[in-house]
C-alpha cells in the first residue's frame, strides 16, 4: 500500500486528488491536506469583488465530496516539508508521512515586496483569494458612494495578467450599470512591455484587441511600469523604456485600486535545495516530477516555469486552469505507472488557454505551445466569452462536487473554437 498526499485543496489539488484516486491501486491511500476546509473557485473572484457572486456561490466544502471518493481530508496548513524523511509537519503539531507527494499549494502572494501594496495593511485591494475579493467588494460599495479615480493592473514580477484586464473591464461595466462611470477616471498599470503581452509575448492579436478594448472603455494605460510605492490616495510609478532605463515617473491618483502582486512559493517548501527555484517554485521535469526528490510531483501555479524571454520590467508566465488540468492528468497517469512498476511516460501540454470575461463581452486566447513560434496562436473577442466563462464556473464547481475526472471543458472549448484537431 502506498500513501499519496496532495498538498493544497485548490483548483489543481482537488482535481489532482480525484484523478490520482482513479489511477492509484485500490489499496493505496489518498489524502488531501489544505489550509482551509473549502475549495474556492478563484477565476470567479473578480465577480465576487463587484457583487456579481457571493463567496458562498463559488465555494464547496471539501470533506464530503472527497470522502465519497475514498479520499482522506486534513484541513490544516502545512508548516514544513521534510523531503529527506518523506514527512510534512502541520500547524497543529501533527506530522503526516507520504510515499508520494503532489505539491499543489498555489502561490504565496508577495505583497511585502512593494511598500503600501496589498490588503493587509497596504492600500490596494486584491482578488487573488476569495476572502480578498470579499473585502474588495465591501470597499467597492463604499467607493461608489464617493467615487474617484481607479487604478487596476499587475506589478513587476507578476505572472497573472488576464484577471487584471478582466477586473478593469468588469469594474467599468458595473460603474456604467450604476451610471457613475463618468465620475471615475480609470488607469491600467502593468509591468507588461505592451498591452496584451500577458506574460506570453501576446497571443494572436491580443495587443490590438486589448488596446482597442481599453480605448473603447476609456481606460488609460501605462506599460513597462514598476510600482515604487502606494499611499492612501496615490501611487508612485516608474515607467521604463525598452532598454530598462527610466523613461518617466508618474504620480497616479487612486481612490480605489487593485494590483495583482508577484507570486512566490509558500514558506513550507521555499528554502528546500533541489526542490525549488530561487522564487520558491517547485522544479519539475517533463513528467511533473522533481528531479531531486523523485517521489515528489507538482501541479498548478506553484510549478516553476521560466519566463518567455527578457522584458524591461520582469514578468512571469501565467498558469491557467486548462494547463493545470493537463498537469494533473499527466501526474495521475505517471503515479499510476510508477505504482504498477513502470517508468512515467505522461507529459502535460502546458498550453495556455484563457477566457477573460469583461462582464458583457470578453477576450479568449489559445497559445499552443506557450513559447512562440506556435502551432496555434489565436485570440478573439465577443459576448460568447462571457457565457463560456459562466459555463467554465458551473463545469468546475460541478467537477469538484462530483469528483468527475475528465477534462471535458477543455475539449468542449477547443471544439467550439474549431481547434480540437490541433490539440497536441
Ligand atoms: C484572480 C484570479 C483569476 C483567475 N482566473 C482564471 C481564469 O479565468 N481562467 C483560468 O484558466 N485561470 C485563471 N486563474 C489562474 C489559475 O487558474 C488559478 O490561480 C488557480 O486557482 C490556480 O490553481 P492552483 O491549484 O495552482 O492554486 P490555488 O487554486 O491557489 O490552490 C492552492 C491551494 O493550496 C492551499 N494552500 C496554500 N498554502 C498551504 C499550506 N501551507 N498548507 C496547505 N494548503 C495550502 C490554498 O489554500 C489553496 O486551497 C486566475 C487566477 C487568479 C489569481
Amino acid at each position: 500500500m502506498a500513501h499519496i498526499v496532495v498538498l493544497g485543496g485548490g483548483l489543481g489539488g482537488v482535481v489532482m486528488a480525484y484523478e490520482v484516486r482513479a489511477t492509484a491501486r485500490k489499496e493505496d491511500k489518498v489524502t488531501v491536506i489544505s489550509d482551509k476546509p473549502s475549495f474556492d473557485f478563484t477565476p470567479s473572484n473578480p465577480w465576487v469583488a463587484v457583487g456579481w457572486r457571493t463567496p458562498e456561490q463559488i465555494s464547496v466544502e471539501l470533506e464530503k465530496p472527497l470522502a465519497k471518493k475514498n479520499i482522506d481530508f486534513i484541513p490544516v496548513a502545512a508548516t514544513k516539508l521534510r523531503p529527506e524523511t518523506n514527512a510534512i509537519e502541520l500547524a497543529d503539531g501533527r506530522t503526516v508521512n507520504y510515499d508520494y507527494l503532489i505539491i499543489a499549494t498555489g502561490p504565496e502572494l508577495a505583497f511585502d515586496e512593494i511598500e503600501g501594496l496589498g490588503p493587509h495593511g497596504g492600500h490596494t485591494h486584491s482578488i487573488c483569494t476569495t476572502p480578498h475579493a470579499k473585502s474588495a467588494h465591501a470597499a467597492f460599495e463604499a467607493f461608489v458612494k464617493n467615487p474617484g479615480p481607479i487604478v487596476v493592473g499587475a506589478v513587476q514580477g507578476a505572472s497573472c495578467f488576464g484577471p487584471a484586464y478582466e477586473f478593469a473591464f468588469i469594474l467599468d461595466a458595473e460603474l456604467r450599470k450604476r451610471k457613475i462611470r463618468d465620475k471615475v477616471p480609470m488607469t491600467f498599470i502593468t509591468s507588461e512591455p505592451y498591452i496584451g503581452h500577458l506574460g506570453l509575448d501576446g497571443v494572436g492579436d491580443t495587443k490590438s484587441l486589448l488596446e482597442s478594448q481599453l480605448r473603447d472603455h476609456h481606460i488609460k494605460w501605462i506599460t513597462n511600469a514598476k510600482i515604487k510605492n502606494v499611499s492612501a490616495d496615490k501611487m508612485h510609478v516608474e515607467e521604463l523604456d525598452e532598454n530598462g532605463s527610466l523613461k518617466k515617473e508618474h504620480e497616479v491618483a487612486a481612490s480605489y485600486s487593485m494590483l495583482l502582486p508577484a507570486f512566490r512559493g509558500i514558506p513550507a517548501v521555499r528554502d528546500i535545495e533541489g526542490l525549488v527555484n530561487p522564487r520558491g517554485f517547485i522544479i519539475v521535469d517533463k513528467n511533473q516530477r522533481n528531479p531531486t526528490f523523485k517521489n515528489i510531483f507538482s501541479v498548478g501555479v506553484c510549478v516553476a516555469i521560466p519566463p518567455i524571454g527578457p522584458t524591461p520590467v520582469p514578468v512571469g508566465v501565467p498558469k491557467t486552469g486548462f494547463m493545470i488540468e493537463s498537469m494533473t492528468a499527466a501526474t495521475a497517469g505517471n503515479i499510476g505507472e510508477i505504482l504498477n512498476g513502470a517508468e512515467p511516460t505522461h507529459e502535460a501540454t502546458w498550453n495556455a488557454m484563457c477566457l477573460a470575461d469583461f462582464g458583457d463581452g470578453g477576450v479568449a486566447f489559445v497559445a499552443m505551445p506557450q513559447i512562440p513560434p506556435r502551432n496555434v496562436n489565436w485570440a478573439a473577442e465577443g459576448r460568447w466569452v462571457h457565457l463560456a466563462k459562466v459555463a467554465f464556473e458551473k463545469y468546475f464547481l460541478g467537477k469538484v462536487k462530483s469528483g468527475k475526472t475528465e477534462p471535458y471543458y477543455e475539449k468542449a472549448v477547443l471544439k467550439l473554437l474549431g481547434l480540437e484537431k490541433l490539440k497536441t
